[in-house]
């Protein structure tokens, strides 16, 4: 069996009287594809963002490759090895696509962006090794000759991909992302799905909150379903669609 990249243990987390995440264990091996899904407000996003230390559980803990990563600061768990995109695009519109990437790594580079401006020797390198890991993540996302053109003028799919380009860039094991078929038309997302599949074969891992139920039938290895803050279900994509919890929760719509 292979290693256990990501371990939810118990996680739960409370905002006022409302138990957003309700006790939720779960374990991701490492180079997989895992979908988290269920229906609005279940608890998925939230879940990201425990993951990211945006939040700390009120109980559980969380652990990445073995280390406790629940009581870590999100900059401390990016070096370590995650990353995200949103469910709302969050690019700069009049920055270039390369310079949104590379922003994403000044984030956590020793001498940040305004650094980058102020130039010692030392900052060269670190801009240089900066421009080249972008454009490596640019390639991957099949961007490469975008590069140059602003933010704002990619088509609507572009601009998602370029938001997993800048995850790309801080040189993830694990990556998770945010609906990122959302508002894509159905060419955008057999793209789409080509690309993931190609960032797996690198080796990372990757942990989607998707709504697009095709999409996530295709895509995942393994697939969650969260409704109201608790798990009811986990399995393949097979074993989810015929779950009675699951078609429950989606009562009224088709689990494709
Ligand atoms: N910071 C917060 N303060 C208070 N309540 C919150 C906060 N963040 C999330 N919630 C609540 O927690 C619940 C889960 O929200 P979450 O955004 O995680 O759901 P979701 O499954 O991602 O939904 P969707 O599919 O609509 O994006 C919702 O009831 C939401 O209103």
């Amino acid at each position: 069996m292979s290693k256990v990249i990501l371990e939810l243990n118990s996680v739960t987390i409370r905002f006022g009287g409302l138990t957003a995440v309700d006790n939720v264990n779960m374990k991701i091996e490492q180079g997989t594809i895992r979908a988290l899904i269920g229906p609005n407000g279940a608890g998925k996003s939230t879940i990201f963002n425990l993951i990211t230390g945006i939040y700390p559980p009120s109980a559980g803990e969380i652990s990445f490759l073995g280390a406790r990563i629940s009581d870590l600061k999100p900059h401390a768990i990016t070096e370590m090895g995650i990353a995200r995109t949103f469910q709302n695009i969050r690019l700069f519109d009049e920055m270039t696509v390369l310079d949104n990437v590379k922003i994403g790594q000044h984030c956590r580079t020793k001498t940040g962006f305004l650094g980058s401006i102020i130039r010692g020797p030392s900052v060269k390198a670190e801009e240089k090794a900066i421009t080249e890991a972008s454009m490596e993540a640019l390639k991957l996302m099949e961007l490469e000759h975008k590069a140059d053109e602003l933010a704002m003028n990619l088509p609507y799919g572009e601009q998602r991909r370029l938001e997993i380009a800048r995850a790309l860039a801080t040189n993830p094991k694990l990556i998770l992302l945010d609906e990122p078929a959302a508002g894509m038309n159905p060419q955008e997302k057999m793209t789409l799905v080509a690309m993931i599949r190609k960032i797996q074969s690198r080796g990372l891992t990757i942990f989607l909150v998707e709504h697009d139920m095709k999409f996530v039938m295709n895509l995942s290895d393994r697939i969650a379903v969260l409704d109201y803050g608790r798990k009811i279900a986990a399995g393949s994509p097979a074993e989810i669609q015929r779950d009675p919890a699951v078609i429950a929760a989606y009562l009224g719509k088709e689990v494709v």
